[in-house]
């Protein structure tokens, strides 16, 4: 029986070279197992990244010495030690990576990639939307121009937040700012791309409720966390007013708080995050579940290199894939650089085919990148807005 023999628990970043604001610096797990195989794994940081960095301490504390074939044994372990999983970002976060990482060694051990034990290659391509692409934009002709650079590169579909600094409400000048850069993004890219509104959560449920319907001439792929993630209630309102296919799930941390959602019709388009959210084989269950609502998956995708490539291991095997979030071709290079082992062309992602995750990490690099600290606070701007776009 193979066991986790050692855990290494890296805070990448350069700061010279600047990311998204809420993935500055990116949190990896490394397992080190009794046959000598490395297995990676990943956690989410925004303005949390020191206490999940802490958290995963605990983590290792039960998986270390595990056999980690057993990944619903360890982790229901872990659930019994964590008083708090089911309601802490930081401790469902820390968990999710070392579950992850232990997935990466299993493929490794059992020489497949990670699909092949989920249900096997079932989508052959995966469609990519563009994030992280309209820094500094403000105006439609910013969003408008920066948009056609990506269809260069292939993109046909992209998220994109065109709130600025408006939070909780917004008035008519708010919502005539953000419908221009919509109706600017629809006329001048056809009907042909994908527009994906991102609300981040920041508005209370009337408000929410102005600005869908403001939206919906345009056909939006879907409206993503319109209401503060505590209104909840207010989805059944806005779905009532609202024909844009509601999004949310970045912000929700177990297979239960996706049943609540999808079975009271709250959500149409599910976007859990599998490092917030307990990892691979949790994935896989909360997107049956979603499955057995008609529901579609889009998975939310918006830290580092091992996130994406088990997340598309996940992908490849869902018969209720829509389109996978992807921060790529924003990244800043020490981002890009770090592992090799899935591309994205012509605005689709490929994965190796290689065991495990099917990535391989530059180690060096990996050292040359250790960092300690928390993202930089800009008082003016929250972390979580694509930077230079909250004015
Ligand atoms: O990618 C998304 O959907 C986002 O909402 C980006 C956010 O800033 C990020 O998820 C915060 O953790
Ligand atoms: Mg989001």
């Amino acid at each position: 029986m193979e066991t986790i023999k050692s855990v290494d628990i890296y805070e990448l970043g350069s700061p010279g070279e600047k990311s998204s604001p809420w993935s500055s610096t990116i949190l990896i797990v490394k397992l080190t197992s009794s046959n000598g195989n490395v297995g990676y794994g990943e956690a989410p940081t925004t303005f949390m990244t020191l206490p999940v960095k802490e958290s995963m301490r605990e983590v290792e504390r039960v998986f270390k010495d595990q056999n980690y074939f057993n990944i619903e044994k360890n982790m229901r372990e872990f659930y019994k030690h964590s008083f708090y999983l089911s309601r802490s970002m930081e401790a469902t976060s820390a968990l999710s990576a070392f579950e992850i990482a232990s997935w990466d060694l299993i493929g490794k051990d059992l020489g497949t990639p990670v699909y092949n034990l989920l249900g096997g290659e079932y989508n052959s391509e995966l469609r990519a939307y563009a994030n992280g692409w309209y820094s500094d934009c403000l105006e439609p002709d910013d969003f408008v121009s920066r948009a056609k650079e990506y269809i260069k590169k292939g993109y046909t579909a992209f998220k994109f937040d065109p709130f600025r600094n408006n939070f909780d409400r917004i008035g008519n000048d708010g919502i005539k700012k953000a419908v221009d850069i919509v109706s600017a993004m629809r006329s001048e890219l056809g009907e042909n791309i994908d527009l994906l509104i991102e609300c981040h959560g920041r508005f209370s449920t009337k408000y929410a409720i102005k600005v869908g319907q403001a939206l919906d001439e345009f056909n939006p792929l879907f409206i993503e966390e319109p209401i503060h993630p505590e209104m909840e209630l207010g989805l059944f309102d806005f779905k009532r007013y609202v024909n844009t296919p509601v999004a949310l799930g970045e912000r929700l941390l177990n297979k239960e708080d996706f049943a609540r959602y999808i079975s009271q019709g709250m959500v149409d388009i599910v976007q859990a995050d599998l490092t917030n959210s307990k990892g691979i084989l949790e994935a896989k269950k909360i997107s049956a579940i979603v499955e057995s609502f008609g529901g579609l998956m889009a998975f939310h995708n918006a830290f580092g290199p091992v996130q994406t490539a088990a997340t598309l291991n996940v992908d490849y095997t869902l018969t209720n894939f829509l389109i996978q979030e992807s921060f790529e071709d924003s990244w800043p290079d020490w981002k890009r650089n770090l592992f090799s082992g899935y591309r994205i062309e012509n605005g689709h992602f490929k994965l190796s085919g290689k065991p495990g995750l099917g990535i391989t990490a530059d180690e060096k690099l990996m050292e040359k990148l250790i960092y300690d600290g928390m993202e930089e606070f800009n008082k003016n701007e929250p972390s979580w807005v694509v930077s230079g776009t909250y004015k």
